[in-house]
């Protein structure tokens, strides 16, 4: 039977995932390219078997499990998730939040009321940080790693640096999600294969798509070696449960659970 793969189509998502392209990958997948929002109810309508998506959607959905020793995170700084604003943050009233995103919509929420003690409104928009920045005072983008900073009279806020400064710990963005009963050996050992495949080709893969994504080969290089982290370790758990606390406190989550991380039978 066909393995139906869900995936982000952003860059930090290719390490995990290129390799089911590669003439190495003998298996019957296929694989479906869509923003994380548009993953999560792909899953939730069970038309993906598994996705890289949102680990937000697997906090705050019972029937999901996270599968484990992989994650894209980072430790610090991450680059693609970024809040534009047109005013210092702690005098924001208005956010536009990249529609995309699920994960960082939170995290804008949870640092700007903790780090700059403000609550301003929250509206979903697509990602187009013009039209944004017309009718909000700031904009969060996610999976874009185009130089935004170049725009004049902007403050930029990287939301891994926030996450860093208030907890210590690094964030997880996204980690493969699956519902429970559709989690083989078989699908555990496929992704683990392709990620190992990843992290031995990051200069090929920074290479192939530095060209493909119109972004300069160096910024693709950094990203893949320097900013992301695709482990899935005690110091990633720890932010990820750290994380979940706090969407609980903040009222973005009814309750707080326990990590579900699927563990073989
Ligand atoms: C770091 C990133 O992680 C992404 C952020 C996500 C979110 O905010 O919901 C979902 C998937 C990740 O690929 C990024 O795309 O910039």
């Amino acid at each position: 039977m066909t393995l139906r793969i869900g995936s982000v189509p952003y860059l930090n998502a290719k390490p995990l995932v290129d390799w089911f392209h590669s003439p190495d990958c003998r298996v019957d997948v296929e694989i479906v390219y869509a923003v994380p929002s548009a993953l999560a109810t792909m899953l939730e309508n069970g038309i993906l078997d598994v996705a890289n998506v949102s680990v937000f959607e697997a906090l705050r959905n019972p029937d999901l499990t996270i599968l484990p020793n992989i994650s894209i995170s980072a430790y610090g700084a991450v680059k693609s998730v970024r809040l534009f604003a047109k005013k210092p943050l702690h005098k924001l009233a208005s956010v536009a939040l990249d529609s995309s995103s699920l994960t960082s919509s939170a995290l804008t929420r949870i640092l700007l009321a903790e780090q700059f003690g403000v609550h301003p409104s929250f509206a979903p928009h697509a990602p187009d940080l013009r039209t944004m920045l017309v009718q909000y005072d700031a904009a969060l983008i996610i999976g874009d790693l185009r130089l935004f900073e170049l725009l004049p009279d902007t403050f930029v806020y990287d939301l891994g640096s926030g996450w860093l400064e208030l907890t210590g710990l690094p964030f997880v963005y996204a980690c493969w999600i699956a519902p429970q009963k559709r989690v083989s050996a078989q699908m555990l050992s496929l992704l683990q294969q392709a990620k190992n495949w990843g992290i031995q080709h990051l200069d090929q893969l920074a290479i192939k798509w530095s060209q493909k994504m119109h972004i300069p080969f160096d910024r693709c290089w950094d990203y893949l070696h320097c900013v992301m982290n695709y482990d899935l370790t005690d110091d990633q758990l720890e932010g990820l449960k750290t994380f979940q606390r706090k969407c609980v406190e903040h009222g973005l989550i009814a309750q707080l659970r326990p990590l579900q991380i699927y563990a073989s039978p």
